[in-house]
């Protein structure tokens, strides 16, 4: 019942529309009194012989309008109950949605697709079900059982009321007794469903390297084992749930046998008349539904509980990249410059970054290059503000990158990451993703820097050309370069390029670095490179190593400081040539 207590905030703001809900049944608990009443009316009449055609159209006239009552009151409560249900419905999901947006790398890498995914769906639909249908039976089951039993007492005999209703007792026991062992029940039967659907969602992403690497029956075993753990979750919870109903049936058969025990010898001492026992028996028919409703919704609100507290989880998780108080709009181009003293990852007590600085004004181009795991994309995150806690600063325009408002920042800078993610629709709309109101020509112009025009034009259906999901139709060249186009057309004062052209031969590398300086004369741009020729035109160059610089300088200066940078060049530039020379002799 504690789920009840937890959703007031919703039921606060739904207020009328419960309030509604919850009087239209109770009318629908008053009518439901009205036919065994009738019935064992009829019933006295005929054992005493004394029934008139007139006595009798009354009875049906008035069974039938109840009837017609009856049908709209329920429309009534269905609209007015189930309806404010789908709103909870709306809220939940929608306010997980914006958390997810709002959520730091942190957060993503705790958290797996599918878990997410999980309860995006069937958790909120769980939570929906104690709104909607838990409402409804709790409401139902209480006042047609109350109606019921005052309708007994009071038409029939107190007496025989207390003594019939006694065994119900036995259900609260058994309630509180199961209500802790099957809220866990439905906490591991859902994470157990999460895991499926990581699982399911992993598989399928991955299927290329499954199958390359022949692993499908492994993987199927695997899946197996996942649904195995489920399989067993639900029916650890069915099983704590199926000793529910049959005590339901128990508990109410044992009420019958006193009743016709007791209701029999008080006709006998003629203390009831058959009618008033006939009336007894016909409104403990009625009491049986909200009976078993008790059971469902045992159930229900066991399994909605469990879920509001793994959304509860959810959308408790805080992002580190906090939102401060009059945080500026307007990101000024302006120098970039760039102070950290030291950097960790949350929940990791190395340190990645130390002692990292550069300065970088308007038109300059950054390379940063070293061996890897050196550092290069934490310096990124930074920039990207993926994490704000560090010690130092980055200032753009005299600024603290903190003090911007988040989205205000980041609209100033275009991103090119190692692994791009293309969206599944057409080539022209995956361009102009960030900007979507750009011309055709806009389009093409970002995609010439980008060399991949030529490549579409060249395509059946040109820009119009599905990409398919995840860009799986194009090759992995064309996806950097199409995530090139991509950043260029939204003209950032920023842009970051984290070796986003390793898939492409080194020429047409140069070839659209070359172009990319002419498009930005004005943007300050920063490569990040395991290929050093990617960085040789840069403004500066620093070598990043074990999360610090280790050099720095133009391609010319580092060359001659006979350093990790000399040695790797040298090294590349023999391996280019090599190349050069067995693609020549084939
Ligand atoms: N999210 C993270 N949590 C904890 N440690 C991390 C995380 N990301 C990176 N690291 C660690 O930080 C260090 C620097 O990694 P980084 O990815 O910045 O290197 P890199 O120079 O970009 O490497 P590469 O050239 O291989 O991409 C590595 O030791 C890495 O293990």
């Amino acid at each position: 019942m504690g789920i009840f207590s937890r959703l007031s905030w919703f039921f606060k703001h739904q207020w009328k529309q419960y309030l509604i809900g919850v009087v239209a049944l109770i009318l629908v608990a008053i009518c439901n009194v009205i036919p065994p009443r009738i019935i064992g009316n009829v019933v006295d009449s005929v054992s005493n012989k004394n029934m008139t055609v007139r006595f009798l159209v009354i009875n049906m006239v008035t069974l039938f309008i109840v009837a017609i009552v009856q049908y709209l009151l329920r429309f009534l409560w269905q609209k007015m109950i189930y309806g404010s249900s789908y709103v909870l419905e709306r809220d939940l999901r929608s306010r997980l949605f914006h958390h997810f947006m709002k959520m730091d790398k942190t957060f993503y890498q705790k958290w797996r697709t599918g878990d997410l995914m999980a309860h995006a769906t069937n958790d909120i639909d769980a939570v929906r079900d104690v709104a909607g249908p838990g409402i409804l039976t709790l409401a139902d089951s209480l006042i047609t059982g109350l109606s019921m039993i005052l309708a007994m007492g009071m038409f029939v005999n107190w007496k025989m009321t207390l003594m019939a209703v006694l065994p119900l007792l036995l259900l609260a026991v058994m309630a509180n007794v199961l209500g802790n062992k099957i809220h866990v029940a439905f906490r591991d039967s859902q994470a157990a469903f999460s895991s499926i659907n990581n699982k399911t969602q992993e598989s399928v992403v991955g299927i290329k390297v499954l199958k390359a690497l022949g692993q499908e029956t492994e993987d199927e075993a695997d899946f197996d084992r996942y649904v195995d753990k489920n399989i067993k979750a639900n029916k650890r919870s069915y099983r704590l749930d199926a000793m529910f109903d049959p005590l339901t049936t128990l508990i109410m058969g044992i009420s019958y046998t006193l009743t016709i025990i007791f209701g029999g010898l008080a006709v006998l001492q003629q203390r009831i008349t058959i009618g008033q026992l006939v009336s007894f028996i016909t409104y403990m028919a009625e009491l049986m539904w909200p009976m078993y409703a008790v059971g469902s919704l045992f159930n229900l609100l066991e399994r909605g509980s469990a879920s509001y507290d793994r959304i509860s989880d959810l959308l408790n998780e805080k992002s580190s990249v906090v939102k401060t108080k009059d945080s500026f709009t307007t990101v000024p181009s302006g120098l970039l410059d760039f102070q950290i003293d030291s950097f960790s990852y949350p929940d990791d007590k190395k340190i990645a970054l130390h002692d990292v600085d550069f300065k970088l004004r308007p038109g300059q181009t950054l390379g940063i290059v070293g061996p890897t795991g050196g550092g290069k994309s934490t310096i990124i995150s930074l920039l990207m503000r993926d994490f704000d806690h560090y010690q130092g600063f980055i200032n753009v325009g005299k600024v603290d990158i903190r003090k911007y408002d988040l989205n205000s920042y980041l609209d100033t800078i275009g991103y090119v990451p190692q692994t791009n993610f293309l969206f599944s629709t057409d080539i022209r709309d995956n361009v102009r993703f960030a900007n979507i109101d750009a011309t055709q020509e806009e389009v093409e112009q970002a995609s010439f820097v980008a060399d991949l025009d030529a490549d579409i034009k060249q395509m059946p259906d040109g820009y119009d050309t599905q990409v398919g999901e995840l860009g799986v139709s194009l090759s992995g060249g064309q996806k950097q370069r199409l995530a090139i186009a991509r950043a260029i057309l939204s003209n950032p004062k920023l842009l970051i390029l984290d070796d986003s052209l390793s898939a492409v031969d080194s020429k047409t590398e140069r070839h659209i670095e070359s172009r990319i300086a002419k498009n930005r004369q004005q943007g300050t741009t920063i490569i990040a490179a395991s290929r050093l020729s990617s960085v040789e035109d840069a403004d500066e160059i620093i070598v990043v190593e074990d999360g610090t610089i280790v050099e720095k300088g133009t391609h010319q200066e580092l060359l001659h400081q006979a350093g990790w940078y000399a040695d790797t060049y040298n090294l590349q530039a023999r391996n280019e040539q090599l190349e050069g020379r067995l693609n020549n002799e084939k």
